[in-house]
């Protein structure tokens, strides 16, 4: 249909509006200083007094016969970054080898299993956050048994983070996490697009990352999104950061999972210490700038050793002097 010069005029004017709005509200060095130090407000004190699984448990959902390493990335970045106990929920191709990859990993053989959704059920009374997505794949059956997981996960008002093929259980079912308060969703560039296109039936506006960013998130009803890229771009529909914590030019497979990971964690700090400790500001939305600074900040350790050959194994064992420059100054 064409357009009315009259409604073109407006819809120009809306967008130069909504670019100002956004503009405003990008961060300056001080900003992302004053994030960071919302986020050292939520890192649960470390105290003798404590148990094994009150820093977190975390569950990680992905893993099949093609991905063995996202999965094993998340997880592990979960308990790098300080969770106490970190489960793998996957296929049972993957299971041996991301055991035999660590130890340290809970791994469950379950995600092709007709019983899928009850095997997970019964762990989740025992988890503070579920990452799901990491290494997940598109098949069919795996997808179905995801959907059960995040139904059951949402009744029992767990958060979950979602990322790489959760999302695009997402895109292709947005009604599965619309309106769910305690969701992140993590997408990379092409995510996003994907995400952007099924929900707001429209291509991305390219010149306003922020404006989009925001959009998405009012139209899944306000469930925080963190779009990836160059400068990471967070927002819960009222509010837009933006993290540009220095990293590296190297764009190594698994960093997004060393991401994921990290949230799940952050996640669950955030949410138990509230917005007294956020200053008023979403907790999830400050988890998320915590785990975007992190991750950039363990790729340019990295970089700084290793150059062009850094991996995302050589980052994830920068996580805790990263962890220490960035939020325990
Ligand atoms: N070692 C592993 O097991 C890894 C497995 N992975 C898994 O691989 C599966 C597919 O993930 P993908 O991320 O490939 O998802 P997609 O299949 O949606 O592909 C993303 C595509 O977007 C492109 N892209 C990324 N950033 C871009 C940008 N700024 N501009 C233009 N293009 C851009 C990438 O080159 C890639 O081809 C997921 O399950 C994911 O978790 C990845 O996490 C990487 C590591
Ligand atoms: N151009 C860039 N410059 C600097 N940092 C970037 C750039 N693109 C992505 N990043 C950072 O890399 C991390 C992972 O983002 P990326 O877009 O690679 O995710 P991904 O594609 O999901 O990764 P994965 O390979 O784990 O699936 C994020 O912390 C993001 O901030
Ligand atoms: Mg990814």
């Amino acid at each position: 249909m064409a357009l009315s010069p009259r409604c073109g005029a407006i819809r120009a004017c809306r967008r130069v509006l909504e670019r100002a709005f956004s503009l405003r509200k990008v961060h300056s060095i001080k900003d992302m200083e004053n994030t960071l130090q919302l986020v050292r407000n939520i890192i649960p004190p470390l105290s003798s007094t404590k148990h094994k699984g009150q820093d977190g448990r975390i569950g990680v959902v992905g893993g099949c016969q093609e991905y063995t390493g996202a999965p094993y990335f998340a997880a592990i970045s979960a308990l790098k970054v300080g969770a106490d106990l970190s489960h793998v929920f996957c296929a049972s191709a993957a299971a041996p080898v991301i055991k035999a990859y660590s130890p340290e990993l809970i791994v469950h053989p379950v995600l092709d299993s007709p019983s899928a959704v009850d095997e997970v059920e019964k762990w989740l009374p025992r988890l503070h956050a579920l990452v799901v997505g990491p290494g997940l794949g598109r098949d069919d059956v795996l997808l179905r048994n995801v959907q059960g997981i995040l139904e059951a996960s949402k009744a029992r008002d767990i958060p979950v983070v979602i990322d790489a093929d959760g999302l695009w259980l997402v895109a292709q079912q947005p009604a599965l996490i619309q309106g769910y308060q305690k969701a992140v969703l993590t997408p990379n560039h092409m995510e996003f697009s994907r995400l952007y296109d099924a929900v707001l039936r429209g291509p991305v506006d390219s010149d306003d990352r922020h404006g989009s960013v925001l959009r998405l998130s009012q139209a899944l009803g306000n469930v925080t999104v963190v779009q990836k890229g160059e400068r990471d771009i967070l927002s819960n529909g009222q509010q837009v950061l933006v993290c540009s914590q220095e990293g590296s030019s190297r764009r190594c497979g698994g960093q997004g999972d060393l991401l994921s990971g990290s949230l799940g964690v952050l996640v669950h700090w955030a949410l138990l210490a509230g917005p007294e400790k956020t200053n008023g500001s979403s907790p999830l939305l400050v988890a998320a700038f915590g785990a975007c600074s992190l991750t950039r900040q363990c790729n340019h350790q990295a970089f700084q050793k290793h150059g062009r050959s850094t991996t995302t194994s050589d980052m994830i064992a920068e996580v805790g002097a990263a962890f220490r420059k960035l939020f325990e100054t």
